[in-house]
């Protein structure tokens, strides 16, 4: 469906993409992570063939996006909602997109509809919120009814109500057998919305996986218990090997490298009471955080944060 061959994109001694391959499959949500510079969108532009590769190339249907007679109908793309002269209403914009595929007014209408913009559509882009923009830039991703969504960064500025619309279109839009691609930095939201992730670190890749794959390989379980006896349980349970971080109210337990059976199996052993023993699931955020660390090409400096001494 999406297949990228050693796919390479140099900006002069700048290496944004560096020798990437992969295959995104149809009926998927795939999220597409990184920091920021991992050079994400440089592949989404020379996907939609807005960007030539240096070497290698990335394919939609197996030809490169430009090739195809009728592109919307292949490929829909939102890679830059601001990329939309500011004088134009809505619906202009949208039909002198359709008119290039002679796609009919009637879709121009139907994806106002359902993008939930039809009410503005005879505003100017120019006065448009961020989030009604991000709507109009779907709209326009949707005209050719394609196989194929390419979407970077779909939810930023968009309110709760956009955000749940987005996840929910993506993944209506997947179930249909078509192919989504995904950009964002909010992981919770990449987690409710994507099947697999791939994550770029100084434009390579550095995960291709299952979501429930990765977030099974990177995170660590965190296993609370509540107990009246938690000191004399805590004391039970490292030397079993187990490791306590946090003891908060005095009688609950954060520990790490015990399985929640086993903290329940010593703590019936020893005639210990528990209030409760609950497993946190590993977080998409923690596994993405483990996978990127000394990835970043940009980092903050804590210390930036702390106020200067006078
Ligand atoms: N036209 C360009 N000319 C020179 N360098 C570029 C150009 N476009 C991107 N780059 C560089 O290529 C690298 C990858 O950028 P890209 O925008 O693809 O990253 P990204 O993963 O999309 O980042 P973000 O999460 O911040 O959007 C960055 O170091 C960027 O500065």
């Amino acid at each position: 469906m999406i297949e990228a061959v050693n796919l390479t994109k140099r900006y002069g001694t700048k290496l944004a993409v560096d020798d990437v391959s992969f295959s995104l499959q149809p009926g998927q949500v795939t999220g597409f992570l990184g920091p920021n510079g991992a050079g994400k969108s440089t592949t989404m532009r020379m996907l939609m063939g807005l960007d030539r590769p240096t070497h290698g190339s990335i394919t939609v249907l197996g030809k490169p996006y430009a090739e195809h007679r009728n592109p919307l109908c292949v490929a829909g793309a939102l890679l830059d909602a601001k990329g939309v002269h500011p004088g134009r209403t809505a619906r202009s914009h949208l039909r002198a997109l359709a008119a290039t595929h002679g796609l009919p007014d009637a879709r121009v209408d139907r994806v106002l509809e359902l993008t939930g913009i039809d009410s503005v559509a005879h505003k100017r882009v120019g006065g448009f919120s961020l989030g009604m923009g991000q709507r109009l830039g779907i709209a326009a991703a949707l005209l050719g009814d394609p196989d194929v969504l390419v979407l970077d960064e779909p939810v930023n500025g968009l309110d709760p109500d956009g955000v749940l619309w987005v996840r929910e279109f993506v993944r209506e839009f997947a179930a249909t057998g078509r192919t989504v691609l995904l950009s964002s930095h909010l992981m919770s939201e990449m987690a409710q919305t994507a099947d697999h992730v791939l994550v770029l670190g100084r434009g390579r890749i550095i995960a291709d996986a299952p979501i429930a794959e990765l977030i099974g390989a990177g995170g660590r379980r965190t296993v609370r218990v509540t107990s009246p006896d938690a000191i004399r349980l805590g004391e039970l349970l490292r030397a079993e090997g187990a490791r306590s971080t946090q003891q908060s109210g005095g009688n609950e337990l954060e520990l790490h490298g015990i399985a929640a059976e086993r903290v329940g199996e010593i703590a019936a052993g020893h005639g210990i009471v528990l209030h409760a023993l609950s497993t946190d699931a590993a977080s998409l955020e923690e596994a993405y955080l483990s996978l990127t660390r000394g990835e970043l090409e940009y980092t903050s400096d804590p210390a930036a944060a702390q106020p200067v001494a006078a």
